[in-house]
């Protein structure tokens, strides 16, 4: 285990922001924590990192408990914060020389380990630009870069990707995964499930402070009544012909929303089959018809009673 959380508990004055947290990040996975805009995912990164005094709880980063003063657990972590920091009168290739520095005394290898992350990053012709200068996505990569350059063993991102344009945004998630092959464990923060869902191996879900799912993909989407959904583009259905798909069975409901026919289904119940049947029998006319795992804001709205992003 890289990162252990346990029974974190975590107030400010009479609020809860985390509620007897418990997270394990495995070696080698991009751990996602997703969860809506307070949910406690900053403060539970403050916390792991030391930068922020807990009530009560336990953790513990590369098996030994992490303090203000684990200096060599620090070393060995890589930050990059939702809000960019970095320095005005520095440029770009100053500011990551100056961050990799903070660990990497050796200036030979460090001279590499910048050009490395400037690479990485895509910020080569950007080298001398000061950050007054660079559009908000350069500069969110200019802030990976220094969180990155000295190669640490675990990196942690919070929501890096907020006001990104998509481009960057790609640039950024691929950059991830790239840093992930070469062998950090990542943990990344979000309130956006389509990029948990493509980035991390295994995630928790944050609601008020607390862990209300967690496991791979495929563990946290079973916990849920809902099964798989399956989409009909449809031109010519009746009120008669959706009463009739209510009536198939492990159907949970019906929905019909600009030509485009949602059908849910329970959990572990397989219907493409039952369904196609009735739209031949009923000779329903179709364009696409495709059958989709439940997403992770289901998982949300199921348990929680709200979307994801409100
Ligand atoms: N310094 C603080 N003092 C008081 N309350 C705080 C402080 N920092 C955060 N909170 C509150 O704690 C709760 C958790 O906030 P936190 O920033 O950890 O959530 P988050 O999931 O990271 O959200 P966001 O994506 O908006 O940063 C929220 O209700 C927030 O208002």
């Amino acid at each position: 285990m890289i990162a252990k959380i346990e029974n974190l508990v975590k107030r400010y004055g009479d609020l809860i922001a985390l509620d007897h947290l418990n997270i394990e990040v495995k070696e080698g996975e991009i751990f996602g924590l997703l969860g809506p805009n307070g949910s406690g995912k900053t403060t539970a990164i403050n916390c792991l990192l030391s930068l922020l005094k807990f009530d009560k709880g336990s953790i513990k980063i590369f098996g030994k408990e992490m303090t203000p003063y684990a200096y060599d657990i620090k070393r060995n972590i890589g930050i990059v914060m939702q809000n960019v920091a970095v320095f005005d009168e520095l440029n770009v290739y100053e500011n990551i020389d100056y961050f990799c520095g903070l660990y990497v005394t050796d200036k030979k290898k460090r001279k590499e380990l910048v050009k490395q992350a400037i690479e990485f990053v895509s910020l080569k012709d950007f080298v001398k630009f000061y950050p007054k200068k660079l559009s908000g996505g350069l500069l969110r990569r200019l802030n990976i870069a220094c969180g990155i350059a000295h190669k640490p063993k675990l990196i942690i991102l919070d929501e890096p990707t907020v006001a990104v344009d998509p481009q960057s945004r790609n640039n950024i998630l691929e950059g991830i995964k790239k840093l992930n092959e070469q062998g950090a464990t990542v943990i990344y923060t979000s309130h956006y499930m389509e990029e948990i869902e493509q980035l991390c191996s295994r995630l928790a879900i944050l609601d008020k402070g607390q862990v209300i799912a967690s496991g791979t993909k495929e563990e946290v989407k079973g916990m849920i009544s809902l099964g798989e959904k399956i989409v009909v583009e449809t031109f010519n259905i009746s009120d008669n012909h959706m009463d009739g798909i209510r009536e198939i069975p492990h159907v949970i409901d019906v929905e019909l929303k600009e030509n485009v026919l949602t059908i849910r289904q329970k959990n572990g119940a397989s219907n493409l089959v039952n369904i196609m049947n009735f739209i031949t029998e009923n000779a329903i006319s179709y364009g696409k018809i495709y059958s989709e795992l439940p997403t992770l804001n289901d998982v949300f709205l199921e348990i929680t009673g709200k979307e994801l992003r409100d």
